[in-house]
């Protein structure tokens, strides 16, 4: 009997949800989900070398195929992209702070709204009256041609492989973004009512080496098989633009990062209106891009927008009717936030004094420091129409709002000096990491940093303040998380979890994404494994070669683990630099008792200190830090016979030694020699550390 290739497998796989998905029992949603998880499925076994690149451009072929029914569907109830799930999802993010907030807009009433059905007729029309046999005629000279499926204009672009073939999402425009090719949610098209690619095309210089240049520079897409380069190099951006609703997938994953080649980008659009209502900034908290206009849209500014009369997205009329409501809204400002307080993903932590929470969407009330904090369009201060940044409107606002809360760390700075010891840990951190971030400008090239790193070693060595102090040197938002969390707390939500995280750390770039018991995530595939988990963890590797490949965005991801022994092949290969993180020597372990009994009253002398040193041996940082805590007790502990709730400051005595040879008695190391030996042996063999 033959056995069932990988291909087959997934074919036969593909096919039972085909039927699941047609069968008119899923919900958009859900159909959105499935076609989701295929494609990421697909992209991890071809990652792996479970499939070849060519079974894995087959299985997409396939798939856009097949699936073009319902992503393309004009119909507006049933396709993936339908007009009335947008603008739910743009109404809900008007959802301000509460809980119990519910919006009382639905799929069905939204479409009953006068003013929708308005518009979408007028696109409906619109849409219609663009696509000529002309029009086809000249995309099909620059290298784009229109695609067999029915219904919808859509158009494919050529790679230089020849395999990667990519409908342009819909022949229809909304907010004249550039279409992401090379990311399978650009299958994708729009039952928006828009202008089509071909009059943006129209304006654009055609095709030729310096274009596609441009394009690469400018533009950074995630492959569409995880960071073969081969693919990478493949992908262009096509010409036209594209919804951004319909950039489900790629909102999240293939987003460019616009901020350091507006210069670039507005040359090669030949942006002169400045004034332009068509901006962008997908990294809008930096003030230099603040201003940037930057039409993404192949030449379609105000001006192209004013020819068409009176035609306004139901999208743009929402935003205008909202924002006219709430003119003088207060802007947020952008968060810097560094950590001093671990965290762990929803442990009902507090943010400290640093960490008010500002959500990442304008709030209604106008009384609160409430705002955009991801804008993409970034029209400054004075602008009404700030709308949240587009690749998070396919985010779940809880999502975003518990990430920005609890996730994003808003802690006191970390320096280079809090951090006793690792001293080669430290030097090569900054050379390959922080120095990188800070002047990406000459770190180019083979210089690049990498965009994951691992830091391996014993419990309480110092590894997440580390990652804070990464962040706090780069001047990047940090992002702490621990695995387990998103493997237990988020059962079936793991997987948006890391979507999530990882759009709302493109919207903060540069950024620091830690991730704790990074192991959790990433272990060994087995029989056991749980779906969910599978899941998570292909998202995740996604997402990591996303910021890969992405040269332009600014994501570090720094994973910690105990257990390195535990990470599959396919995660250690991209957490590039690997360091230890051991135990504190003599030297660490004396600055840890110093710094900290410096801040105490303390008679310690010299000589006790070495003997405090040479007894804790084989302690931890965090160790060390609990014997200190633990002597910092002695004196109140002696003072016995008198009433706590009435003495003074300066009645407890001063922490002596003999604190300390207490303290002995209660704090051990928390490490085995015999774990010890395995992080050295793996240090041995994995470790990029000397
Ligand atoms: N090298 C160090 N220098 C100064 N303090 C340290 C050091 N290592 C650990 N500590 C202390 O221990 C605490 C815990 O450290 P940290 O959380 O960074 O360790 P970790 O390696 O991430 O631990 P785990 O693997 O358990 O997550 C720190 O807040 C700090 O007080």
């Amino acid at each position: 009997m033959e056995t069932p290739t990988h291909s087959t497998v997934y074919l036969s796989d593909w096919q039972k949800s085909y039927f699941a998905i047609t069968s008119g029992t899923c919900t958009p949603g859900q159909k959105a989900d499935e076609y989701r998880a295929k494609i990421l499925r697909i992209q991890y076994a071809w990652a792996n070398s479970e499939i070849s690149q060519v079974c894995a451009a087959h299985l997409f072929k396939k798939y856009a195929e097949k699936y073009a029914a319902i992503i393309d569907s004009d119909n507006i109830e049933t396709g993936l992209n339908n007009y009335a799930e947008n603008i739910l999802t743009l109404a809900k993010c008007q959802q301000n702070d509460s809980d119990k907030w519910q919006s009382a807009l639905t799929t069905e009433n939204v479409f009953e709204l006068k003013c929708v059905q308005e518009r979408m007729q007028t696109g409906k029309n619109f849409q219609s009256s663009q696509v000529t046999p002309t029009d086809a005629c000249v995309l099909a000279d620059q290298g784009v041609r229109p695609s067999a499926a029915p219904g919808l204009p859509k158009f494919s672009v050529f790679s230089s492989a020849g395999e990667t073939e990519l409908c342009a999402g819909s022949a229809k425009c909304a907010n004249q973004r550039p279409a992401l090719l090379g990311h399978p949610s650009s299958f994708k098209s729009s039952q928006s009512t828009l202008p089509s690619v071909t009059k943006t095309l129209d304006t654009l210089p055609a095709p030729s080496a310096s274009l596609n240049e441009q394009v690469r520079t400018g533009f950074q897409a995630t492959p569409l098989f995880g960071s073969k380069e081969a693919t990478s190099s493949s992908l262009k951006m096509s010409s036209n633009c594209c919804d951004g609703q319909n950039l489900s997938l790629s909102n999240q994953s293939a987003i460019p990062a616009w901020s350091a080649s507006s210069g670039k980008r507005k040359a090669f659009y030949g942006v002169a209106d400045e004034g332009s209502t068509v901006t962008a900034s997908l990294a809008p908290c930096q003030a230099s891009t603040s201003t940037e206009t930057s039409s993404f849209s192949g030449n379609r500014n105000r001006n192209e927008e004013s020819s068409i009369p009176g035609f306004r997205t139901a999208k743009e009329q929402l935003w205008v009717d909202q924002q006219k409501k709430s003119q003088n809204l207060p802007q947020r400002v952008p968060v810097s936030s560094y950590g001093g307080v671990k965290k762990s993903l929803g442990a009902g932590r507090s943010r400290g004094p640093f960490g008010k929470f500002v959500p990442p969407v304008p709030k209604q009330d106008g009384n609160e420091n409430g705002g955009a904090q991801c804008k993409p369009h970034a029209r400054g201060q004075a602008d009404p129409l700030l709308p949240v940044d587009e690749r998070l409107k396919n985010i779940e606002p809880k999502m975003v709002e518990l990430i920005m809360h609890e996730i994003m760390d808003h802690g006191p700075p970390v320096n280079w000096d809090d951090i006793a010891g690792v001293e080669f840990a430290k030097a090569t951190i900054k050379e390959i990491v922080v120095w990188p971030m800070l002047r990406p400008d000459i770190f180019t090239g083979l210089r690049g940093p990498p965009k994951g790193i691992l830091l391996f070693g014993p419990p309480g060595t110092g590894k997440t303040l580390i990652g804070k102090c990464i962040a706090c040197q780069s001047g990047a938002t940090f992002f702490s998380i621990s695995a387990s969390s998103l493997t237990s707390k988020w059962v079936g939500e793991g997987e948006k979890m890391v979507r999530a995280l990882f759009t709302v750390a493109r919207c903060q770039q540069p950024a620091v994404i830690f991730i704790d018991e990074i192991d959790s995530l990433l272990s060994q595939r087995g029989d056991g494994e749980h779906e969910s988990s599978r899941r998570i963890k292909t998202e995740f590797l996604v997402q990591l070669d996303g910021a890969t490949t992405s040269s332009e965005d600014r994501i570090l991801v720094v994973g910690a683990t105990n257990r390195p022994q535990e990470i599959d092949e396919a995660a250690r290969r991209r957490l590039v630099k690997r360091l230890y993180i051991p135990l504190p020597e003599a030297s660490a372990r004396k600055q840890i008792v110093t710094r900290l009994m410096s801040k105490e009253h303390c008679s310690l002398n010299e000589e006790e200190i070495e003997l405090i040193v040479n007894k804790s041996n084989g302690f931890s940082g965090a160790d060390m830090t609990q014997l200190c805590r633990e002597a910092s007790l002695g004196p109140i502990r002696s003072l016995q016979s008198m009433d706590i709730a009435t003495i003074t400051p300066d009645q407890v005595r001063p922490i002596a030694f003999l604190d300390f040879e207490s303290a002995f008695r209660t704090v051990r190391p928390s490490v085995s020699s015999k774990d010890l030996e395995l992080y050295e042996t793996w240090n041995q063999t994995f470790g990029c550390g000397r």
